[in-house]
Formats: C-alpha cells, sequence, structure tokens
C-alpha cells in the first residue's frame, strides 16, 4: 500500500519571469533543491507544453500499441528504437528511442511505425520533447546554482543525452488480473521526466513508505533525480527508487524522457529493469 499522509511537493514552473536572478528563479530554486534532496522527486506543474500536443502525444502512443505484438517485435533490432519486453511482467511493454530527441529525425521512429510516415506524431513529438529538455535543463540548473557549481553548469548541459520510452501497462480483465506493475528500481541517468494517463507511479520515501506520485493537474509533470544526478552532486540529491502499480481498469500508459551524461550513455545506455 502506498502512503496517503507524506506527498511530495508540487513546483510551479508556469511563472514567465522564471529566469536566472530573478526572485522568481531564486525562490524556485531553493523548492527544487530541498525536494530533490528530501524525495528525490516533485510534481512540475508546467504550462510551456500546449494541451493538444500532451493529448496528441498520447492518442499517438495509444496507436503504438495497439500494433500486433509482432509487428513491436519486428523493430527490436532497429537502429535506436528498443523494444523492450520483460519475460517477468509480460504486462509490460515499452519502446525506447533517442531518435525522438535528436534533431531532424523523430522522422526516422515515425517512418518505421507508419508507411506515411505520420507527419502529424512528428509535429507533436519535437514539440512535446522541446519543451520537456527545457525543463530538464532548468532543473539541473537550478541545482547546480545551489550547490555553487555555476562552473560547470554548461558541461553538465553539453553532455546531455536524451531519450524518450513510451510504456504501456495493460489491463487483463478477470481476478488479481487487472494490475500489473514495474517493480522497485532507480533510473541510472540525471532526470526522468514522466507523464501518466493514469496513477499508478510510487516512490520509495525514507521512512519507509511508498508514496504515491501522482498528476495532479493537465500540466503537471513528475521529475524523477537518478543515479547519474546524485553522483554528480556527491550524494547531495535523493536518487528516487520508484516502482509502478496500477489498480485501474484500463491499461495505463506513460512518456518518460530520460537524461543521462553522454559518458553514461554511450557506455550502457537506457539502464533496462532485468526480469
Ligand atoms: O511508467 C512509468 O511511469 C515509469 C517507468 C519507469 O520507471 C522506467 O521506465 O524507468
Ligand atoms: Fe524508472
Amino acid at each position: 500500500m502506498a502512503s496517503t499522509k507524506v506527498k511530495i511537493p508540487t513546483i510551479d514552473f508556469c511563472n514567465l519571469e522564471l529566469k536566472p536572478n530573478t526572485p522568481q528563479w531564486e525562490s524556485t530554486k531553493v523548492q527544487v533543491f530541498e525536494a530533490l534532496k528530501e524525495f528525490g522527486c516533485f510534481e512540475a506543474i508546467y504550462d510551456k507544453v500546449p494541451n493538444e500536443i500532451r493529448e496528441g502525444m498520447f492518442d499517438t502512443l495509444k496507436e503504438v500499441f495497439d500494433f500486433p505484438v509482432s509487428k513491436l517485435i519486428e523493430y527490436r533490432e532497429k537502429p535506436h528504437i528498443y523494444d523492450g519486453q520483460i519475460p517477468s511482467i509480460p504486462l509490460y511493454g515499452s519502446v525506447s528511442s533517442a531518435d525522438l530527441v535528436l534533431p531532424n529525425s523523430v522522422e526516422t521512429f515515425a517512418n518505421t511505425f507508419w508507411s506515411d510516415g505520420n507527419p502529424n506524431f512528428s509535429n507533436v513529438a519535437k514539440s512535446y520533447f522541446k519543451q520537456l529538455m527545457e525543463l530538464n535543463d532548468m532543473v539541473e540548473k537550478m541545482v547546480l546554482e545551489s550547490l555553487g557549481k555555476t562552473n560547470y553548469i554548461d558541461e553538465i548541459l553539453n553532455s546531455n543525452v536524451f531519450v524518450s520510452r513510451f510504456t504501456n501497462y495493460k489491463v487483463i480483465k478477470g481476478e488479481d488480473e487487472n494490475r500489473s506493475e514495474l517493480p522497485p528500481h532507480t533510473d541510472s541517468g540525471y532526470l526522468t521526466i514522466i507523464k501518466q494517463n493514469q496513477n499508478g507511479l510510487q516512490v520509495l520515501y525514507k521512512n519507509g513508505e511508498w508514496i504515491e506520485l501522482n498528476n495532479t493537474a493537465p500540466n503537471s509533470y513528475i521529475v524523477l533525480s537518478a543515479d547519474a544526478f546524485r553522483a554528480w552532486t556527491n550524494n547531495s540529491l535523493t536518487s528516487a527508487e520508484h516502482r509502478v502499480v496500477t489498480t485501474g481498469d484500463k491499461d495505463r500508459l506513460s512518456v518518460q524522457l530520460f537524461s543521462f551524461p553522454k559518458s553514461r550513455f554511450c557506455c550502457e545506455g537506457p539502464k533496462r529493469i532485468s526480469g
């Protein structure tokens, strides 16, 4: 069971004056640093992704997972596209791609899945991830400023490699079956930004309780700190141990944006959950 007592902080990034060296930036920076230190995560209210783009993203996602599994598996060997099928959690499926976040390469992904290259999806994905990459950079910058590591901001931001992942948690009707889970883990990169179409994501708090990470508004995103960022900040931050527990009666979909340091990504790629 997840705890209902402890709540992770909600931090507002909507203010137009949110620029370095403004009072708004300074006060948001304190909230970000405290949240990542205490919980390894927070909920960001962020209005730079237009509603129709976010909705378009989830509509497309449903389409991807409506392809027969055989078609998804067919893409496993294609460059930059990884199909996550984990034997121990058969209801979990994911498609990860660096293509969606590299300049001019969204089309590679779209051409792989749709014979007409789905131009609408390319526009949606470019816009969605561009805005979230800006949120990622803002959070990294605030943390480094908080630690007085301003000389390293450019080094960190320039070493960011981004990967997107679409994840689908299938529900099968029937007793004990309408539940699928992603086991507890930490992510390996700097930060992970998650949008879910229904709740299920949980983070382990230091008192041993699992806390639900709910998206409380359409324009809210969950930001998790991951292993490389914790290491980079000499353990000043917690890296969020998280899991997914779904209890609804419809499939759960989520979109993740991972940022990694180039060096780690080149050696390891995105961490896979073993099963
Ligand atoms: O589906 C989610 O909300 C989280 C997925 C996740 O933790 C991961 O892919 O590393
Ligand atoms: Fe994760």
